[in-house]
């Protein structure tokens, strides 16, 4: 005669020590190890201890329930989860309770989120106290919605977290996977929108913006534009619209209008006396000449105004080769730009990621050997840098002139001190991530928090 139980591949138990009274958990004795839906995630001290503290939405696919719970932490691990993707968690221990039973099981705290169950039962939890019958499910009692709501004493609670719309046009982009990755851990709803599905409608009393097959978009709380080049008129229209609607946007359709317009912001940049290199705009001069002697001949950078990642980005080291180059791009009828060559910059460039006035990462990029263009695009590599006092003010002075709440500033680092290259309103994240593991997607994602005045709901009463 066994005193073991007898478990389906679906149970509800409950982890009395957190307040959670019921949770439906798969369980799986393929997986080593368990797990628990958790957001939030902070490490603590007490009592000279680590302890960690996070939320639990603990009702599947619902956020209306929210547990602010707190563990001693046991561990940390290395998991590979079902899709490969390796991830480091915190493991807790707490008393788990099935049926009559209860016996302390170890946890790791992950976003479950997009899985089909808050907890996931492993085979180190069941020990020898369980033999598990795939054949039934919920050998100690099913619950119905109406119950699960009465048991958390579940009156309309609110939603905890803002509603965030990225609006962008490749959801697998390193960036934006990011972006949604950073907003979903601080427990928001995020939403990807492709810019070219959304559409206006424009009316005086009631503006709309509509997403691919008619649903209204009426309850964001803040939207993110990454807009790239090519969608810059639609996007910043669209930025627009959702402005008008109330929505905050991180950027301003106005800044990320402004910054798309290279020459208007070099002007801007000029005027409020910040340093750029000696620059001329040209769209067909008749007299190539007098445009090479006007930044101080050759050898000297052409750059074509609709170029990015640095195509369209010429250094011509003779007066020779300038006036071919630029002649050709004036064949073309393309606006251009021809710039003094920093070549004490030795193919580097500083790039700042500055969000509210602050920088949160810095990273200097080096081209390749025999390059010029530090660009990562163009077989740069970023490394981690100190930039000094003078040009963290500059980027800082550059982003809030642009207006821009987020902003990539590249700065030079010439004989005559730093000179702003240019400021990016959707800079990249992988390379400044990567180089720094600061965690600049979740400083957007705080940006937005802040600016809304948002804060962390309280938790509900946990006690039984
Ligand atoms: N005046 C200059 N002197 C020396 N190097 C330069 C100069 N201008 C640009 N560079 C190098 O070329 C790279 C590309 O130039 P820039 O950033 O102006 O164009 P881009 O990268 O094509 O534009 P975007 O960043 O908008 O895509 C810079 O990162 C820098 O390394
Ligand atoms: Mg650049
Ligand atoms: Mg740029």
């Amino acid at each position: 005669m066994t005193n073991k139980i007898i478990v389906g591949s679906e149970e509800w138990c409950s982890l009395p020590g957190l307040g959670i009274k019921a949770v439906k958990a798969r369980v799986d004795s393929g997986a080593a190890t368990s797990s628990i839906h958790a957001i939030n995630i902070t490490t603590f001290k007490r009592n000279g201890s680590t302890w960690v503290s996070y939320e639990v939405h603990p009702i599947q696919g619902s956020r209306k329930v929210t547990l602010l719970c707190e563990s001693k932490l046991i561990d940390r691990r290395v998991i590979k989860s079902s899709n490969g993707e390796t991830e480091r968690r915190y493991v807790i221990r707490e008393q788990l309770q099935l049926g009559d039973q209860s016996w302390d099981v170890d946890l790791t705290l992950t976003n479950r989120a997009s899985m089909g169950f808050r907890m996931l039962l492993g085979r180190e939890a069941m020990g020898q106290r369980i033999l598990v019958d795939p054949s039934v499910n919920y050998n100690f009692g099913d619950y119905t919605e109406d119950e699960i709501n009465l048991l958390y004493g579940n009156k309309n609670m609110p939603s905890t977290g803002l509603k965030i719309g990225l609006l962008a046009s490749n959801p697998n982009l390193y960036s934006n996977r990011r972006i949604m990755e950073a907003g979903l851990q601080r427990g928001h709803e995020m939403f990807f929108y492709n810019i070219q599905q959304c559409y206006m409608k424009l009316d005086a009393s009631e503006p709309e913006v509509h997403y691919r097959d008619g649903r209204i978009l009426n309850d964001l709380d803040a939207v993110i534009p990454r807009i790239r080049p090519s969608m810059t008129f639609y996007g910043c229209a669209l930025t627009r619209h959702f402005e008008s609607l109330g929505v905050m946007a991180l950027n301003n359709s106005e800044a990320i209008t402004q910054s798309r317009d290279k020459l208007f912001s070099l002007q801007l940049l000029q005027k409020n006396n910040l340093d750029i290199p000696t620059s001329g705009f040209a769209n067909s001069p008749a007299d190539t000449t007098d445009l090479i002697d006007m930044v101080g001949g050759a050898p000297l950078i052409v750059k074509l105004l609709e170029g990015t990642q640095g195509k369209g980005v010429v250094l011509a080291e003779t007066r020779k080769a300038a006036e071919s180059v630029i002649n050709a791009f004036k064949s073309l009828k393309a606006n251009l730009l021809v710039q003094e060559f920093i070549k004490e910059a030795q193919g580097k460039d500083l790039r700042c990621f500055v969000i509210d006035g602050k920088i949160v990462a810095s990273i200097e990029r080096t081209a390749a050997p025999g390059e010029f263009r530090a660009n990562i695009h163009q077989g740069g590599t970023a490394s981690l840098v100190q930039i000094t006092p003078e040009e963290k003010k500059l980027a800082i002075k550059a982003a809030k002139t642009m207006g821009l709440q987020v902003a990539g500033v590249d700065i030079i680092r010439s004989s005559k001190g730093p000179l702003l290259l240019e400021i990016n309103s959707s800079p990249g994240l992988e390379g400044i991530e990567t180089a720094t593991g600061i965690d600049v997607a979740g400083a957007m994602i705080d940006s937005i928090e802040k600016k809304l005045g948002w804060k962390r709901p309280l938790p509900v009463d946990t006690s039984f």
